[in-house]
């Protein structure tokens, strides 16, 4: 052990509010069936009003609701029955007073109507005169012209991923394609001797296959980035520098797995100075205390510690809401989470936050324990619990917040 330690530790809270990248991916235009998930740079005004004419919510009659005054079964309204209004077409008839209008759902209200009964309030009682049986209210069975959007609205807001109910609602407005930020581009580098290609039949003593490179890979693509592997880089000094000198420029983020730690080789400290600035080597976070934050001419940096279960729990806290801001979103999407009885007391450090894996079963959070070595704790797991940087534990027989894996 050389005697090194972590200089510049922070907390989760202070890498959050303070490794902020000021860089943005650009805005390249993408068809409607590309942009589910996308980031929109700017709200989408709608270029219609939607649904754009005044439209019937209901099977029935369009009918002057003051005709429909006091109707009752005892004392129904009689109209004379004027024609019918069909689907996808105007109306060629208008309702005049004591008259009403056969309407199906999403039918274009005809002139001279401001309400639309509907059909179970209704019976022909001889042919051509219509009885209606209830009062309606003028702009009952019916939507505006611009109730869903005004001409000039925002459809759907910049800077929030699009969800689908957002693309069938550019859709209805025509808009095929739509500006969104270009997905942002994460170099992964795995670094040490012993880690090897996961293809490798055999492995010498001592030898791991690369574990992390592809489960960060995944959480890359869930929040929506490309994943760029950039390979395993040996632990040789100047490797991992020039391994960076060469990526960055193609790169939206930069995530060096191993090599953080305080170890006599562990380089990505060095490496990284020797190229941009070190925001801070050491984090409060348990499991993960061996990560580094730095920029490297505008490129965020990320090096995370060489345990997989480390690198992908900080890669969780710091990477996804660090690349959710490249890409451009100013809203994230809530992660899913459910409430659950905590089996156990946690004991935490004020001042560190800690992530405690769970099993949930019927409404109990289990606490998974074992050496941040091991991965399978990960896979066993159902979600995470967050002991907060204030705490100094959880309760155990209470209930807290469980974030779930998708
Ligand atoms: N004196 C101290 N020693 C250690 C500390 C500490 O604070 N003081 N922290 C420990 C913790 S916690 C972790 S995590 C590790 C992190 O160290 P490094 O980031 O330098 O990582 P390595 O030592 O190279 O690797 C740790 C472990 O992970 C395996 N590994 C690395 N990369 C991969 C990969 N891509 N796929 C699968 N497995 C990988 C590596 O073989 C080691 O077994 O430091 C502790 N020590
Ligand atoms: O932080 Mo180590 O990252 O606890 O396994």
């Amino acid at each position: 052990m050389s005697g090194r330690e972590f200089f510049t530790t922070r907390t989760v809270a202070e890498a959050l509010a303070g490794f902020r990248p000021a860089h943005r991916t650009a805005v390249e235009a993408v068809a409607l069936s590309e942009a589910l998930h996308r980031v929109p740079a700017e709200d989408i005004p709608s270029p219609h009003a939607l649904p754009g004419f005044v439209k019937s919510t209901v099977d029935g009659f369009a009918v002057r609701a003051a005709d429909t005054y006091g109707a009752s079964d005892g004392l129904p309204s009689y109209l004379d029955l004027l024609g019918a209004v069909r689907m996808g077409a105007a109306p060629t008839v208008s309702v005049r007073p004591g008259g009403c209008v056969a309407m199906p759902t999403g039918g274009v209200l005809p002139e001279g109507a401001d309400a639309v009964v509907m059909v179970e309030f209704t019976a022909e009682t001889m042919p051509g005169t219509i009885e209606v049986t209830r009062p309606v209210a003028p702009g009952g069975g019916l939507v505006r012209a611009d109730d869903d959007v005004a001409t000039g609205a925002p459809l759907v807001p910049g800077g929030r991923p699009l969800r689908a109910p957002d693309l069938g609602l550019l859709a209805a407005a025509g808009v095929v394609t739509v500006s969104v930020h270009t997905r942002p581009r994460v170099v992964i580098i795995s670094t040490g001797d012993e880690v090897v290609p996961p293809d490798t039949a055999t492995l010498a003593a001592g030898q791991v296959r690369d574990a992390t490179a592809s489960a960060l890979a995944g959480l890359v693509l869930e929040a929506g980035g490309e994943p760029v592997l950039a390979g395993i880089v040996s632990d040789e000094p100047g490797a991992l520098k020039d391994k960076l000198t060469q990526v960055l420029p193609g790169a939206d983020l930069v995530v060096v797995s191993a090599g953080s730690s305080v170890g006599a080789r562990d380089e990505t400290a060095g490496a990284v100075a020797a190229v941009g600035e070190v925001w801070c080597h050491g984090l409060a976070i348990k499991p993960g205390k061996p990560t580094l934050l730095a920029e490297c001419g505008g490129v965020p940096v990320i090096g995370l510690p060489g345990n997989p279960l480390s690198a992908l729990v900080v890669f969780g806290q710091i990477g996804i809401p660090v690349l959710w801001r490249l890409s451009g979103c100013e809203i994230p999407p809530p992660r899913p989470s459910t409430r659950a009885l905590l089996s156990r007391d946690l004991a935490s450090a004020a001042g560190r936050l800690d992530v405690v894996q769970v099993r949930v079963r019927d409404g109990v959070a289990e606490p998974l324990f074992g050496p941040s070595a091991l991965l399978s704790v990960l896979t066993r797991a159902d979600g995470y619990v967050v002991v907060p940087e204030p705490a100094t534990g959880l309760d155990g027989g209470h209930d807290v917040d469980v974030t779930l894996y998708a």
